[in-house]
């Protein structure tokens, strides 16, 4: 049985609507995210499947028992912890007693253990005395994910919760949350714009956009197989190139024949003869190899140093631009032509606009 499910909600602030028609489900100990740009309605479903919103449509159910709906299940009796962007730890109670603080029913040994258990799991054993200023902002968070496990919820809900802190500690404690809720079984959804984070934490993603799921799939998926412009736009970087289908499963562009395995995307004619749609390709940095052996040279434009790699932007014969990922020792000046090949896995393709 899915630990939750979304069956078409709808959810409404007056006319706007925010929430629509979002179905998704997950099983216990699923980790999903619900990523999206500002405004797309992230936040409202989380604050749905919490309970502070009702739902104007649809139905929320946690372990098959409806709690949004045909009835309404207040917050506190959900069994859902949260973990906020702010911490929103308590300033006057220690790390101890912050933990401690939602298991009202267990016994003073209950829940010096379980505290003492979370402590170790978030790496702050020994730091349970200290208050919530006298930390970090990753010790921080890590304490606010303790105290949301001490209940031992059904279900946890972290709302942006990495975006107060720098880059590089985002990185490490996205990880580092994904342990701790994999070591413990906890289903969670994080709600984040960043794709970096949701690939880091989740196993799977729904990219929102005008309060609709967009794409429902795994990080590896959404990224390689996108299935709309959109999705292929908002997941990682990329251009699409202009190409011809060549036969049912092979296209022609600029840059060779690729071969698809699966049928092309066609229109009705097309179909009939299996030529000469045309599609628009979407090339990742990393379809496109530079090999000095390679027949077809590039113009490098632009390069960024990013460590081990440099990204070139390449300009085509056509004029028109790529992005490459290349090993940082082939370092190529701006201007310079290079040999580029195609290794693409999946061809993505998308029918040219009218
Ligand atoms: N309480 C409210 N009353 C009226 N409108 C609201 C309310 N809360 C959110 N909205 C509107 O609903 C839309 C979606 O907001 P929501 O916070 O769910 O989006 P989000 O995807 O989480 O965005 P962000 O990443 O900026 O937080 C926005 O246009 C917002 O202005």
């Amino acid at each position: 049985m899915p630990l939750l499910e979304l069956d078409c909600i709808t959810q409404a602030y007056g006319d706007h609507v925010v929430v629509r028609d979002l179905s998704l489900s997950l099983e216990p100990g699923q980790i999903a995210c619900l990523l999206g740009a500002s405004g797309c309605g992230k936040t409202t479903a989380l604050r749905c499947i919490a309970g502070f919103e009702p739902v104007q449509r649809g139905h929320i159910r946690l372990e098959g028992q409806e709690v949004s709906g045909s009835v309404h299940v207040p917050p506190e009796n959900r069994q859902i912890g949260m973990v906020f962007q702010d911490y929103a730890l308590f300033p006057h109670l220690s790390v101890l007693d912050n933990i401690g603080f939602g298991m009202g029913n267990a016994t003073r040994k209950e829940r010096q253990a379980r505290v003492e258990e979370l402590l170790e799991r978030i790496g702050l054993t020994g730091q349970g005395h200290k208050y919530p200023h006298q930390l970090s902002g990753g010790q921080q968070q890590r304490v606010a994910l303790a105290r949301a496990l001490a209940p031992q919820p059904r279900l946890i809900l972290m709302d942006e919760p990495f975006s107060n802190l720098d880059v590089e500690l985002r990185e490490r404690l996205s990880v580092e949350v994904r342990d701790v809720l994999k070591a413990m079984g906890t289903t969670a959804i994080l709600v984040t714009h960043d794709q970096h984070e949701a690939f880091a934490v989740a196993d799977m993603v729904g990219v929102m956009r005008d309060g609709r799921i967009e794409q429902w799939d795994t990080p590896y998926r959404l990224y390689h197989c996108p299935a709309t412009r959109y999705v292929a736009d908002f997941i990682g970087q990329g251009v699409l190139l202009p190409g011809e289908v060549a036969g049912p499963e092979m296209v022609r562009m600029e840059l060779g024949l690729l071969h698809s395995d699966l049928p092309l995307e066609c229109n009705a004619e097309c179909m009939a003869c299996g030529k000469n749609c045309h599609l628009d390709i979407l090339l990742r940095p990393d379809d496109v190899i530079h090999d000095d052996e390679a027949p077809i040279r590039a113009e490098v434009v632009h390069k960024a140093f990013k460590g081990a790699e440099f990204l070139y932007t390449l300009r085509l014969p056509s004029g028109r631009q790529v992005l490459s990922l290349a090993p940082s020792h082939h370092d190529h000046a701006l201007g310079e032509k290079i040999g580029i090949r195609l290794d693409v896995d999946h061809v993505v393709a998308f029918l040219t606009q009218p």
